[in-house]
């Protein structure tokens, strides 16, 4: 199963949250029309800019870092697109809206099977005309599914550009929501980039339960299938079962776990981690972090200590700083992104938990609000399920669109 499929499966509690909001808000104020006969947008009104965003913040050390080798079988940088985001989803938003995504086709052009049984497409189709009370309500659902107000805000003021007046059908709208939020989100998907420099150092911190370990597994995993010598520091010290789970994730992978008795310092092991990284000419290694925040002054004491003494043996490490976050703490994860930025330089995120969560309309408020990269999704249990981050199918899978 490709990827897209199993992420569009397993949004469908945020998929079908929209779904069934944009239905209701369709079917309130809208008629139905017969398919056929179905009014075309203004085909004359030029499309309008959109709301310009801003800049993701570009940091100091991305410009610094080396060189990202290309490493296409694990996390394959997308195709740098010049063509604007609607056109990679394959509509063109400057034609009638009919033509786009209108998708019922003409009687004379149904499947010989239809035209031999009478059968037809569906005849109608319910629109709505578009005004300030229906973007009103489409920024309510949206920020329904985590999306946080200020990018519901300006999702919907995208949408509504030029076509105020204008009736739209649920797929119309899907389709024009899918567009703005892949906008919003395509400048931050990037995979973790790989420096021809190596022990590449990857601290990776989030709060307890984020999905940190599993991360790290499946990352291990991924990297060590495209040939990277991969090497893991179990820096969560005090917490027994955390060293565990890392080992049985680092045993899955066949990459090497290095642990320190429970209660012992993870500055220390982390040093010991690097040693052994270069001695055995490690590509990577990945440090997992404790996560308590319950006492952030420690916390930060802890991160701080692992970053000054790893720099004993390379100044410019860690190279990565991944923030892993829950989907399903919703927008709690904004305030995630605050504190963590505040404990450590984090430089990228990944996201777990798409899976069985009506929240994933977060993703879009991290996208907008921090522009740090996303590097991957993730969306189950199991090794294969991280993926680098492709901002038009999780937009798609994000709204249901077919
Ligand atoms: N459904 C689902 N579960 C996930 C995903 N990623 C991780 N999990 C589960 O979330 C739970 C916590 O994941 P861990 O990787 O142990 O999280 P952690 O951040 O290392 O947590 P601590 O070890 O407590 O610091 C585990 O049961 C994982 O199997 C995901 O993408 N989808």
């Amino acid at each position: 199963m490709s990827f897209f499929k199993k992420l569009k499966n397993r949004m469908f509690k945020s998929s079908s949250k929209i779904d069934e909001g944009l239905d209701a808000i369709v079917s309130e104020g809208g008629e139905e029309e017969a398919a056929q006969t179905a009014p075309l947008a203004d085909a004359e009104t030029p499309e309008p800019a959109p709301i310009p965003e801003p800049e993701p913040v570009v940091e100091e050390a991305e410009v610094k870092a080396p060189e990202p080798e290309a490493a296409p079988e694990v996390a394959p940088e997308p195709p740098k697109e010049t063509a604007p985001a609607q056109a990679r989803l394959n509509v063109d938003i400057t034609a009638p809206l009919t033509e786009a995504s209108e998708p019922q086709a003409e009687p004379e052009k149904a499947g010989i099977l239809g035209r031999m049984f009478g059968r037809t497409e569906a005849k109608t189709v319910v629109r709505r005309a578009l005004d300030d009370d229906m973007l009103e309500q489409l920024e309510e659902l949206l920020i329904s599914a985590d999306m946080g107000v200020d990018t519901a805000l300006r999702v919907t003021a995208n949408m509504a550009e030029g076509r105020l007046g204008k009736k739209l059908s649920v797929p119309e709208i899907k389709q024009l929501m899918a567009t703005e939020i892949s906008r919003i989100m395509d400048p931050v998907a990037r995979p973790l980039p790989l420096y021809a420099k190596t022990p590449q150092v990857v601290l990776v911190v989030g709060v307890n339960g984020s999905g940190k370990t599993t991360t790290i597994g499946k990352l291990a995993s991924q990297f060590k299938a495209a040939g990277k010598k991969v090497v893991i520091a179990a820096g969560d010290t005090f917490r027994a079962a955390a060293v565990e789970q890392l080992q049985v994730w680092g045993d899955r992978a066949g990459v090497p776990v290095l642990t320190a008795p429970e209660g012992s310092d993870p500055a220390s092991l982390a040093f010991d981690a690097m040693t052994q990284a270069q001695a055995d000419g490690a590509d990577l290694l990945m440090i997992d972090t404790a996560g308590r925040l319950q006492n952030r002054a420690d916390l930060m004491e802890e991160l701080s200590k692992i970053v000054r003494v790893i720099r004993k043996k390379d100044p410019d490490a860690p190279h990565n700083t991944l923030l892993v976050l829950d989907a399903t703490t919703g927008q709690n994860a904004v305030q995630q992104v605050k504190v963590f930025q505040e404990l450590a330089d984090v430089s990228g995120l990944v996201m777990t938990k798409l899976d069985g969560t009506a929240k994933g309309g977060v993703l879009v408020a991290l996208a907008d609000k921090f522009g740090l990269p996303i590097h991957a999704i993730g969306v189950g249990e199991q090794i294969d399920d991280l993926a680098p981050f492709d901002p038009e199918e999780f937009a798609a899978a994000l709204v249901g669109l077919e």
